[in-house]
């Protein structure tokens, strides 16, 4: 055994090998471009869901009086927080952010109900047709917390909710994500009432691009102490 890491053998340099710089520059811009856009084009849905619907954000702001009061958001707080944690995750459904996916390829041919998939096939795994489907979510094209609460108010979990993908390939910082969203959004709603400014006009419709952003709107945040 070696006392310290400096008495450990080191590993020579070699381009063949993963830990080059070329491979750290574009892990950590997979890790920016990945990591932060998706989250923050999440939370923006989140405020101007908010201040469409001012009777949802009030009962969120009940919530977090209830459970968490003044005191800093924790992790730990989520499970006694279900109509939170329904609305985060009606704001991720409802936001679809990544509606196409990522594209992927099989690697061996395929046999995929009925039909045959020789290897190297492209497959769009689209997401709006499991997040959007009208089987697993009763009021769809609807911004709809309920989706994810029980008649007794109990979270929910849904086998449709796939904004992260689903298998091997699926979002590596889906936890990392999910409690982002919720330290944030819960936060800024301790902190502020998300207000439209008069007269404006909150339109739902997502940007054209390959992310679904929403449009740009102007915002006022209401200090609430
Ligand atoms: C709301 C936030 C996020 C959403 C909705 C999201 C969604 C996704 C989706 C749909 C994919 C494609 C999965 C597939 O190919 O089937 C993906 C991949 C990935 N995400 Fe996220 N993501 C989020 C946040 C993050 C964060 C915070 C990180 C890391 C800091 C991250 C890192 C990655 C990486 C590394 C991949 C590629 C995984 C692979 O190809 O094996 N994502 N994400």
């Amino acid at each position: 055994m070696y006392k310290t890491d400096r008495d450990k053998p080191q590993e020579k340099p070699n381009p063949e090998l993963y830990f080059t710089n070329e491979n750290l520059t574009v892990l950590v811009t997979d890790l920016f471009a990945a990591g932060m856009e998706t989250t923050s084009i999440t939370l923006r849905w989140g405020l101007l869901l908010m201040m469409k619907y001012p009777e949802i954000q009030k009962k969120v702001q009940r919530e977090i009086e209830k459970v968490i009061g003044l005191s800093e958001p924790k992790v730990s707080h989520r499970k006694d927080m279900p109509y939170t944690d329904a609305v985060i995750h009606e704001i991720q459904r409802f936001g679809n952010i990544v509606p196409n996916n990522l594209p992927h390829a099989t690697t061996q041919d395929v046999n995929f109900r009925g039909f045959f998939l020789p290897k190297g096939t492209h497959v769009m795994p689209l997401l709006t047709s499991v997040l959007y489907d009208k089987d697993h979510f009763i009021k769809a094209e609807e911004f709809y917390p309920e989706h994810f609460l029980d008649s007794r108010g109990n979270f929910v979990r849904k086998e449709a909710f796939m904004p992260f993908s689903a298998g091997k390939r699926s979002c590596a910082g889906e936890n990392l994500a999910k409690m982002e969203l919720f330290m944030f959004f819960t936060r800024l709603l301790q902190n502020f009432t998300i207000k439209a400014p008069l007269g404006a006009t909150l339109d739902l419709t997502p940007a054209v691009g390959f992310t679904a952003t929403p449009l740009a709107h102007e915002i006022c945040a209401i200090p609430r102490v």
